[in-house]
C-alpha cells in the first residue's frame, strides 16, 4: 500500500491534486515539491487565502490537510528518496526554441525530473506521468531511469489529469473518471493497482479506467482536441450568425438537445484560452505530422486557426464599429483571466485582443476580480510587440470596476465572471461617452436590455 507520494510541481495541477489526495487519504503522507521558492513560500503562507492559485473551495481543503499529511517544499531530493509513488506534475509547455519550435512539447522538465529521480532513489519507485505528455514519453522516461547504475526498479505509469481551472476542486472530488495507464506485465499491473487504490479512496471504481500507458498517454491529447474542438465549430458558426441573423446561443441549444451532440461546451466565445488546449494541439498536430500524417495534422490544425480567427476578428470588430479608429479612444476590458473562477491568465483571449487595439493605439482600462496589474503587464510583455513602458502607457489596470468607465468609448467583456451580470449597467451607460458601446464577448448580458438602456450593442454570434 502506497504510504508516502511525492509530487514534483506545485503548479495548477499538483497542488490542487495533492491538496485532494491528501484531504481524502490522511494515511497517506503528501509532499508537493517544487524549485520556485516564492511558490512554495505562497503554499506555506499563514493566511491560506493568500496560496499563489485561485480555485473555489481549494484553500479550505488545504488549511484541512496542511501540516497533518501534506507538505509543500523545495526539498526535491529529500521527497523523492521518501516516496513510494512519484508524480511527475511539472510543466510541459509548447517548444520556443530548435526542432519543433512552435508546436512540439518541451520535454526538458520531464526530462530533469527523471535524470533527478535516477540519481537520487534509492528503492523501487511508481512514477506517474501527471502532465500531458505527447504519445511515448513513457519510454523515454524508462530508458532514462533504467539507466542508472544503482539497483532500483521503476514502474511508470500515465495517469493524466482532467480537470478544468475554476472548477478544479470539484472535478478532483467527483472526477468523470480517472485514467491509469500501465505497462501491461505483472510489476505494471500491480503498480496500477497500487494507483487504483489510491483514488479509490473516494471515487468509485467504475469510474477508475485502466489502459495501457501509450491509449492512456494519447487520450489525454485527444480529449482536449476533441472539447476545443467543439468551442472552435460553434465559434465558427457565431460568424455566420451574426451575417445570417441567426443566433449560435438558440442554435447551440437546439443541436445540444440532440443526446448524440450534447449540450456541454457549446458556447461561443471571444476565443479559448488556458494553458491546454492550444499547447496540446499543436502537440497533437506536430506528431501526426512527424508520423507522416498529413492529412490528420491538418485536420486538428484547423481548429487552432479557427480560434485565432475568432480572437481577431473580436478585435477588428470593436475597430471597425468605433468608426474604424480607436486612436486615443477608452476601452474598458472587463476580465482577464481566459475563464471565469480562476486567476490563470495563459493564452487568454483578452491578451491578444488587448495587443491588436494597442496596435491601434486604444486607451485600455482592465479590470478583473482576480487577476494582478503585474500579471497583465507581464502577459503583454511576453508578446514583444513593443517595449513595457509602451505597455505601461497603453493599459491602466484598476482595482474596482466602476473606475473603468468614465468617459469610456466601449467596453468589451472578455471573460464571463458572474458579477458583471450584476453590475448597475443604467449607471455606467451614464458615465460613458455616447454613442456607448458594449462587445459582450461572453454572452453574459441581456442584448436587448443593454439596448433599451442605450448601448450599442454587440453580442457575439448574434445578428
Ligand atoms: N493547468 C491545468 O488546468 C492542467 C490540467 C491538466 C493537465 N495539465 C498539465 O499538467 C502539467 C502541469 O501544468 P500546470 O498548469 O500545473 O503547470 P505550472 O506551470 O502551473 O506548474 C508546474 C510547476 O513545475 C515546477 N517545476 C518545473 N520543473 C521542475 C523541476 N525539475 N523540479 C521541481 N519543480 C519543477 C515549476 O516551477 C512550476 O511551479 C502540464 O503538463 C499541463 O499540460 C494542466
Ligand atoms: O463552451 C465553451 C467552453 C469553454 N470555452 C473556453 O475554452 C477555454 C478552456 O475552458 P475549460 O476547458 O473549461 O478550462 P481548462 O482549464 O482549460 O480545461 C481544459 O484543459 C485542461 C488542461 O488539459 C483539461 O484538464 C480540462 O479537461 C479541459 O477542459 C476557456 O477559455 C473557456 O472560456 C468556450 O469558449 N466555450
Amino acid at each position: 500500500m502506497v504510504k508516502n507520494i511525492c509530487c514534483i510541481g506545485a503548479g495548477y495541477v499538483g497542488g490542487p491534486t495533492m491538496t485532494v489526495i491528501a484531504a481524502k487519504c490522511p494515511h497517506i503522507k503528501v509532499n508537493v515539491v517544487d524549485i520556485n521558492t516564492k511558490r512554495i513560500e505562497a503554499w506555506n503562507h499563514s493566511d491560506v487565502s493568500k496560496i499563489p492559485i485561485y480555485e473555489p473551495g481549494l484553500s479550505d481543503l488545504v488549511q484541512q490537510a496542511r501540516g497533518r499529511n501534506l507538505f509543500f517544499s523545495t526539498e526535491v531530493d529529500q521527497a523523492i528518496k521518501e516516496a513510494d509513488m512519484i508524480f511527475i506534475s511539472v510543466n510541459t509547455p509548447t517548444k520556443t526554441y530548435g526542432v519543433g519550435k512552435g508546436m512540439a512539447a518541451d520535454l526538458k522538465y520531464i526530462e530533469l525530473c527523471a535524470r533527478q529521480i535516477a540519481d537520487v532513489a534509492e528503492d523501487d519507485k511508481i512514477i506517474v506521468e501527471k502532465s500531458t505528455l505527447p504519445v511515448r514519453t513513457a519510454e523515454a522516461l524508462k530508458n532514462i531511469l533504467d539507466n542508472t547504475s544503482k539497483d532500483v526498479k521503476f514502474q511508470i505509469l500515465s495517469n493524466p489529469e482532467f480537470l478544468a481551472e475554476g472548477t478544479a476542486v470539484q472535478d478532483l472530488l467527483n472526477p468523470d473518471r480517472v485514467l491509469i495507464g500501465g505497462e501491461q506485465t505483472e510489476e505494471g499491473r500491480m503498480a496500477q493497482k497500487a494507483l487504483v487504490d489510491v483514488y479509490a479512496n473516494w471515487v468509485p471504481s467504475d469510474r477508475i479506467l485502466t489502459t495501457n500507458v501509450w491509449s492512456s498517454e494519447l487520450s489525454k491529447l485527444t480529449a482536449n482536441a476533441f472539447l476545443a474542438q467543439r468551442v472552435s465549430s460553434i465559434n465558427a458558426l457565431s460568424e455566420l450568425c451574426e451575417k445570417t441573423e441567426a443566433d449560435v446561443n438558440e442554435v447551440a441549444r437546439a443541436i445540444g438537445t440532440d443526446s448524440r451532440i450534447g449540450s456541454k461546451f457549446l458556447k461561443a466565445s471571444v476565443g479559448f484560452g488556458g494553458s491546454c488546449f492550444q499547447k496540446d494541439i499543436l502537440n497533437l498536430v506536430y506528431i501526426s505530422r512527424s508520423y507522416g500524417l498529413q492529412e490528420v495534422a491538418d485536420y486538428w490544425e484547423q481548429v487552432i486557426i479557427m480560434n485565432d480567427h475568432q480572437k481577431r476578428r473580436f478585435a477588428s470588430n470593436i475597430v471597425k464599429t468605433l468608426y474604424n479608429t480607436v486612436s486615443g479612444k477608452k476601452i474598458a476590458m472587463l476580465g482577464w483571466a481566459f475563464k471565469k473562477d480562476t486567476n490563470d491568465t495563459r493564452e487568454s483571449a483578452s491578451i491578444y485582443v488587448a495587443d491588436d487595439l494597442l496596435n491601434e493605439q486604444a486607451e485600455i482600462v482592465v479590470y478583473d476580480p482576480k487577476v494582478t496589474a503585474e500579471q497583465i503587464y507581464a502577459d503583454l510583455d511576453y508578446l514583444n510587440t513593443r517595449s513595457s513602458e509602451e505597455n505601461r502607457k497603453g493599459v491602466t489596470v484598476v482595482n474596482d470596476p466602476m473606475e473603468c468607465f468614465d468617459q469610456a468609448h466601449a467596453i468589451a467583456i472578455m471573460t464571463e465572471w458572474d458579477e458583471f451580470k450584476d453590475y448597475d449597467w443604467k449607471s455606467i451607460y451614464n458615465k460613458m461617452l455616447k454613442p456607448a458601446f458594449l462587445f459582450d464577448g461572453r454572452m453574459i448580458l441581456d442584448h436587448d436590455k443593454m439596448e433599451d438602456i442605450g448601448f450599442k450593442m454587440y453580442t457575439i454570434g448574434k445578428g
